[in-house]
């Protein structure tokens, strides 16, 4: 299963991401900078956490015209596994991929930690080796991870099982519903703002991280002959 790390001015977090599919899959990997735009060489696209462009406007905002964007979207449109993690699900809000919009954390700071989740969906091509409403702990660091969306689209989310992390114990952020990662309809999209590439080893104080990157993996076996 072929990945590839976009990475943006910014990024910070790419290859915490290119080594935790090394480390856990031993899959290849590739960064693939920005200003590319042809991603048809790869089974799935990690969009990495970070500060891309400086967070100017609002994080992520400015990435989403990137030109790599453009493989990123066909990517989806074919049925690859995109996920966006932090930084990345950002992008993937404010490109429409996923919908919803991220505002400063309510308490209007930082926030870092290793952060209690419930995995409210395992039915993703993500979470397929999590236990249904599994607590798990996965570090969290963003100063604008407030999910918001108005009530319908909240209730679209519901129905159709698009929520598939939830905080756990208290809102580190304000969150819509608390939650922490959401899927698109063909569940083939994924936006969480914990970072499962920094819980992959015991030293970071959680492994918790490790079978999402397999879960991925499993699908593309099963599903694409990709590996
Ligand atoms: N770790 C990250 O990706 C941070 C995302 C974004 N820069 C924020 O502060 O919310």
């Amino acid at each position: 299963m072929r990945f590839a790390v976009p990475i943006f001015p910014g990024s910070n977090c790419d290859i915490d991401c290119i080594k935790a599919v090394e480390d856990v899959l031993g899959e290849p990997v590739s960064p693939v900078w920005h200003q590319e735009s042809d991603l048809s060489g790869y089974d799935a696209v990690i969009l990495p956490g970070g500060f891309s462009y400086g967070d100017y406007l609002r994080s992520g905002a400015l990435a989403q015209f990137s030109p790599i964007m453009k493989g990123v979207v066909k990517a989806a449109q074919e049925g690859k596994l995109v996920i966006g993690i932090c930084n990345g699900f950002q992008m993937l809000l404010e490109m429409g991929l996923l919908p919803g919009a991220m505002l400063q954390n309510d308490h209007l700071k930082f926030r870092c930690d290793i952060q209690e989740l419930t995995v409210s969906l395992n039915e993703t091509p993500f979470t397929s080796l999590y236990e249904q409403n599994e607590s798990i702990r996965i570090p969290i660091a963003h100063g604008q991870g407030n999910y918001f969306c108005d009530d319908k689209t909240r209730q679209e989310l519901e129905e159709h099982d698009q929520i598939v992390f939830r905080y756990q114990g208290e809102n580190p952020n304000g969150s819509t519903a608390a939650i922490a990662g959401i899927c698109n309809r063909e569940r083939n999209v994924l936006g969480m703002m914990p970072h499962p590439e920094r819980a992959i080893v015991e030293w970071m104080g959680s492994v918790d991280g490790v079978r999402l990157f397999q879960s991925m993996l499993k699908h593309g076996e099963e599903n694409h002959g990709a590996a």
